[in-house]
């Protein structure tokens, strides 16, 4: 018996959330495998019911299962709050806590929804398969300080990019660990002609290839690989990344495959739970049309 965690949130969380406890049903009935779900609120819902977008009991609850299902989170109705009350908090917390440092998004085109890529045919003759290791508990999300103040009577912000390399080195660690079951590509994805971030992440990814010597290892900064992905997205295999640039070629890699609503994510670290989300958001503008 596996304890699992459904945490819908806002928007169409909710509405996605009850397909996939479908097919967590279908798996459960197809291979005897038995599931002990709760559900609990979290997000703009968490905060409409008990003032907070992740109470210590949900976080609790999820401490002592086995997995995390979530929806997602946010919406206009919070945008208005402060930064460390909105909805987005409570994923952003939810991965800390849990040490959750490794995203790995899958893009792979499913060949009978090729017409729905906005690319050409022969861009996509290659095929599309493509998993991005997205940092995910570094960077700039988490970074301090960070902040908006005032100085010379005008308002200036900021925010921390900061790795350590030990944060680099697990992650890249997962990201050959995987390549090596794939096609044994890896391009670690920076801004290291800019960023003193990213020169450290290449020493860092220098030093762990040498681990991995089946595994080919390239560079490419993140600007180029933006135009790449859409240029020819058949020229990668896993594409490793610090957690911004993650995010972002992570949402360019699911328009590739034809929806953001076909790219599955698993959040993982070095136990459990691990936390399995969509790559989308709560989409307000499609909410509520199943
Ligand atoms: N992990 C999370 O909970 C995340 C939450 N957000 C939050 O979600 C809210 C909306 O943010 P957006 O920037 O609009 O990003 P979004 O990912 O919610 O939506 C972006 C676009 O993709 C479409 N889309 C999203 N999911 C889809 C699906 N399953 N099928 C088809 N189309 C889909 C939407 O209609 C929209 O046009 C904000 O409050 C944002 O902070 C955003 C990203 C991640
Ligand atoms: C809402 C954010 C915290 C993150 C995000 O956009 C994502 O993880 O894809
Ligand atoms: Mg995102």
């Amino acid at each position: 018996m596996y304890n699992v965690v459904l945490l819908p949130g806002d928007g169409i969380g909710p509405e996605v959330m009850a397909q996939a406890k479908k097919v967590l049903m279908a798996v459960s009935e197809k291979f005897g495998i038995a599931f002990n779900l709760k559900e609990a609120l979290v997000g703009g819902a968490s905060i409409d019911e008990m003032g907070v977008p992740l109470a210590d009991e949900t976080l609790e609850l999820c401490m002592k299962s086995d997995a995390v299902l979530f929806g997602a989170v946010g919406g206009p109705k919070w945008d208005h709050l402060p930064m460390e009350l909105r909805p987005e908090r409570a994923i952003l917390g939810l991965r800390k806590e849990l040490d959750l440092f490794a995203n790995l998004r899958p893009a792979f085109l499913i060949p009978s929804l090729a017409a729905k890529s906005p690319l050409k045919g022969e861009i996509l003759s290659k095929g599309v398969d493509i998993l991005v290791v997205r940092e995910l508990t570094g960077g700039l999300y988490f970074g301090e300080p960070k902040g908006i103040k005032v100085r010379d009577d005008k308002r200036i912000a900021y925010d921390t990019l900061v790795y350590t390399e030990d944060q680099i080195r697990r992650v890249a660690e997962i990201g050959f660990r995987v390549a090596q079951n794939r096609k044994k590509k890896l391009c670690l994805v920076d801004k290291a002609n800019v960023l003193e971030s990213s020169r450290l992440w290449r020493e860092v990814v220098s030093e762990v290839t040498k681990e991995f010597p089946d595994v080919e290892l390239s560079y490419m900064y993140v600007d180029n690989c933006a135009m790449q992905l859409v240029a020819n997205p058949g020229m990668f295999d896993v594409i490793l990344t610090e957690n911004t640039f993650g995010d972002i070629l992570s949402d360019e890699a699911a328009a590739i495959i034809g929806s953001i609503g076909l790219m599955p994510s698993a959040s993982l670290g070095d136990k459990k739970p691990y936390l399995y989300e969509p790559v989308h958001g709560s989409a307000p503008d499609i909410a509520g049309r199943g």
